[in-house]
């Protein structure tokens, strides 16, 4: 409407008034935007053992480059056995693009088994799914998606996100190139930490000489094979995820680091040795004779700290000896 001469437009939407995006979050560069430098600072300081990231860094990096704009929505497939990291990265992203972090409304979690299990169901999830995409992409296109347990999901569900990952600039009006896939399953984990140990027993490589062609080959052909949300599937197919990052298995000392970060993370700068030792006692070894891969990674390892802080609690925080 007009007053004196002033055209004044009615906002359509309460993140048009420039008040509301203060204070609640918005598809707006306020409360989305990638921060390179935090990534790698909490992936240098806080991630053991995974030297492979770098080429997801790079790939999140060039992804969200001002001056060359994507062409399609990035798709990152993560691969190892549990406890080496996935989900604890997938938040870290998460919190490098969005400053409500993995609590952002443009932040989505997916879980195999809970969301994507029911064989007789998978016409319904296929069309719930691209659907729901559709309008949360119509909302604001710099969403990130994170389907945990893939190896979980109902094969043939993940074809539904096809038109969505692939190279076209927007389908029925809306665009999907700015957002970001995460895929997240234990399979392939067998053959990664199989080719790892051979390349570390036969040619004496270290994980930090590794690089993604190593195991980029060696997943892709796994996954298609193996039972799960990417069996025969066209994503597969159409070489639709841009990069597979293999998570590889943790050893002794980054077993030690997970312990000792635990402690830190409930204010205790110096464990006891002899607890440290006690924590350790629960991590099963593998593969069976050389016992050099933790068989459940850093999983667990907080519940354990956090009892032991509980139980000499006053020998930790007062100096004295009771419990
Ligand atoms: N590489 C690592 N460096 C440091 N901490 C780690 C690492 N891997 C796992 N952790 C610790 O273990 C916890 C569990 O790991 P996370 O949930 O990321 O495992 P995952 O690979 O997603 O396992 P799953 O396949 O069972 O889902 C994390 O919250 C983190 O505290």
């Amino acid at each position: 409407f007009n007053i004196g001469g002033f055209k004044i437009e009615w906002p359509t939407k309460l993140e048009d008034l420039n008040l509301y995006c203060k204070f609640k979050e918005c598809c707006n560069d306020n409360w989305i935007k990638y921060n390179r430098v935090r990534l790698v600072k909490n992936l240098t300081d806080r991630v053991y053992g995974q030297p492979l990231l770098n080429e997801a860094v790079d790939a999140l990096s060039a992804h969200f480059n001002p001056y060359y704009p994507p062409t399609k929505a990035l798709t990152l497939s993560f691969h190892g056995m549990t406890g080496t990291g996935k989900n604890f990265v997938s938040k870290f992203i998460a919190e490098s693009i969005y400053k409500a972090g993995s609590k952002s409304k443009y932040v989505h979690h997916f879980i195999g088994r809970m969301h994507f299990s029911e064989r007789s169901k998978v016409h319904e999830y296929k069309s719930d799914l691209y659907s729901w995409l559709k309008g949360n992409m119509s909302d604001c296109p710099q969403q990130l998606f994170i389907f945990d347990e893939v190896d979980k999901i109902v094969p043939e569900v993940l074809n539904a996100i096809k038109p969505v990952i692939d190279y076209r600039d927007n389908v029925d009006g809306i665009d999907y190139s700015q957002s970001v896939f995460i895929f997240l399953s234990n399979t392939g984990a067998d053959l990664i930490n199989e080719h790892y140990y051979d390349l570390h027993m036969s040619e004496g490589k270290s994980r930090e000489q590794l690089s993604l062609t190593d195991f980029e080959w060696l997943i892709k052909k796994g996954i298609f094979n193996e039972e799960g949300g990417f069996h025969h599937s066209d994503t597969i197919k159409n070489n639709l995820i841009d990069h597979y990052i293999p998570f590889l298995p943790l050893e002794e000392r980054h077993i030690r680091s997970c312990i000792r970060e635990e402690f830190r993370l409930k204010s205790v700068t110096n464990p006891r040795k002899e607890h440290i030792e006690q924590i350790m006692q629960y991590i099963e070894w593998g593969p069976d004779s050389s016992k050099t891969f933790s068989k459940t990674g850093c999983k667990r390892i907080g519940q354990k700290v956090a009892l032991l802080v509980a139980k000499y609690y006053k020998q930790y925080f007062t100096g004295r000896d009771e419990l």
